[in-house]
């Protein structure tokens, strides 16, 4: 569909539909009341997952695609902002377009569809670091980094609904599957194992490092190997890639300036009451307190971009770090069920992170 100019406006576009979902209150859903719902995936289920889809989807999307609309510096006028925005318009289209959901042809066809959505949006997010970087090359040299809080503010908001919309849809995806895992339903394994997960994450980013610089430090996963909580798989080993990733390139780069052998990476599972926490301990060499204070924000790397040139399939290819996005993103995929990272540094020596994962997945989806 040929992009849609800025200048048409929303209202104009489609009416008063989108403002009108848009002003709707989405309804947040728990790990756990997943998890008990799609314990029994039958068909009456399944259409009743569909239909609360149908009404629930078009409100999260139509209040995204607002904002979309109304972002400060002319950001909404980037041409990969408004390709975003039309991908959520074209999204909004599909799901009102859609009749009621009554049976179970409807409901298949409305899975495919959805299931088609979420493959739209793959790219939204280097799509719209994309345009920040834009905008925030415009506005340079005059550009202050508070100026931004507002920008940050609005893609924390606008990532975090988009790990539940897809959290929503891939969860109605996977209640289809004929022939589940033991213990998984759906997206979620009700028998996860950490240490587990937490070992595939790093092999994948020390495969990464060995890429980038012909080698990659050790890691070692301490914890218990039979502990095991209910808990998202693919979330969990998307954070510790991420972090497994900065501590392999800040070890890495460390031990090229200085000659020594590379410290090994450790990697530490508790199983408390509230929370399981993992912790990741690296002898990088810390972070200045300078910058502590921006590495959760959507600017900050100290590696060089690789979205200086375009963002499409840059997901092809995925880069030892760049975008200043892998810090941020993780934190808003703990907090998304109610956990939480911290980082903590020691300049001159190394960075511990701490992943808290909340164990009772009771706490509601944040819905901004
Ligand atoms: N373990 C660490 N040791 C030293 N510096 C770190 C560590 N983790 C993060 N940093 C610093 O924080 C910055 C931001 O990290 P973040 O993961 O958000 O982005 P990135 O790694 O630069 O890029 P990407 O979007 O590809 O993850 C890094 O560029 C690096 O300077």
């Amino acid at each position: 569909m040929a992009a849609r100019k800025a200048s048409e406006g929303l209202s104009k576009l489609v009416g008063d539909e989108v403002q009108r979902w848009g002003s709707m209150k989405p309804t947040g859903v728990s790990l756990r009341y997943m998890m008990e719902f799609g314990s029994r995936p039958t068909e009456r289920n399944l259409l009743r997952s569909a239909q609360f889809l149908h009404k629930e989807l078009p409100i999260r999307i139509a209040r995204r695609a607002i904002e979309l609309e109304n972002l400060p510096f002319g950001l909404s006028e980037k041409p990969a902002v408004l390709k975003v925005r039309d991908w959520y318009l074209d999204s909004f289209h599909d799901l009102r377009s859609f009749p009621e959901v009554k049976d179970k042809a409807d409901e298949l066809a409305f899975t495919q569809m959805i299931k088609m959505i979420k493959v739209r949006h793959n790219n939204v997010v280097p799509a719209m670091a994309f345009g920040v970087q834009h905008l925030k090359k415009d506005l340079s040299p005059s550009f202050v980094p508070t100026d931004f809080e507002e920008i940050h503010e609005f893609l924390d908001r606008f990532y975090m609904t988009r790990i539940g919309i897809r959290m929503l849809i891939g969860q109605h995806v996977a209640l289809h599957d004929p022939d589940p895992e033991p213990g998984c339903v759906g997206q979620i394994n009700t028998k996860m194992s950490p240490m587990k997960v937490a070992r595939a994450a790093s092999e994948d980013a020390r495969s990464i490092c060995f890429r980038e610089y012909g080698s990659a430090p050790e890691v070692s996963v301490i914890g218990d190997p039979n502990f095991t909580f209910p808990y998202v798989p693919s979330h969990l080993h998307l954070m510790v890639f991420e972090l497994v990733k900065n501590s392999l390139r800040a070890v890495q780069e460390r031990c090229m300036d200085s000659d020594k052998d590379a410290l090994p990476i450790k990697i530490i599972v508790a199983d408390g009451i509230e929370d399981v926490t993992i912790k990741i301990s690296d002898e990088g060499g810390g972070i200045r307190r300078s910058g502590l204070s921006k590495i959760f924000t959507y600017l900050y790397s100290t590696a060089k971009n690789p979205l200086e040139e375009n963002y499409e399939g840059v997901h092809q290819g995925v880069t030892m770090a760049g975008y200043g996005y892998g810090l941020p993103i993780t934190r808003l995929y703990a907090r998304y069920f109610g956990g939480d990272l911290q980082i903590i540094s020691m300049e001159g020596y190394g960075t511990d992170a701490y992943l808290h994962l909340s164990r009772l997945g009771d706490s509601q989806e944040p819905l901004p």
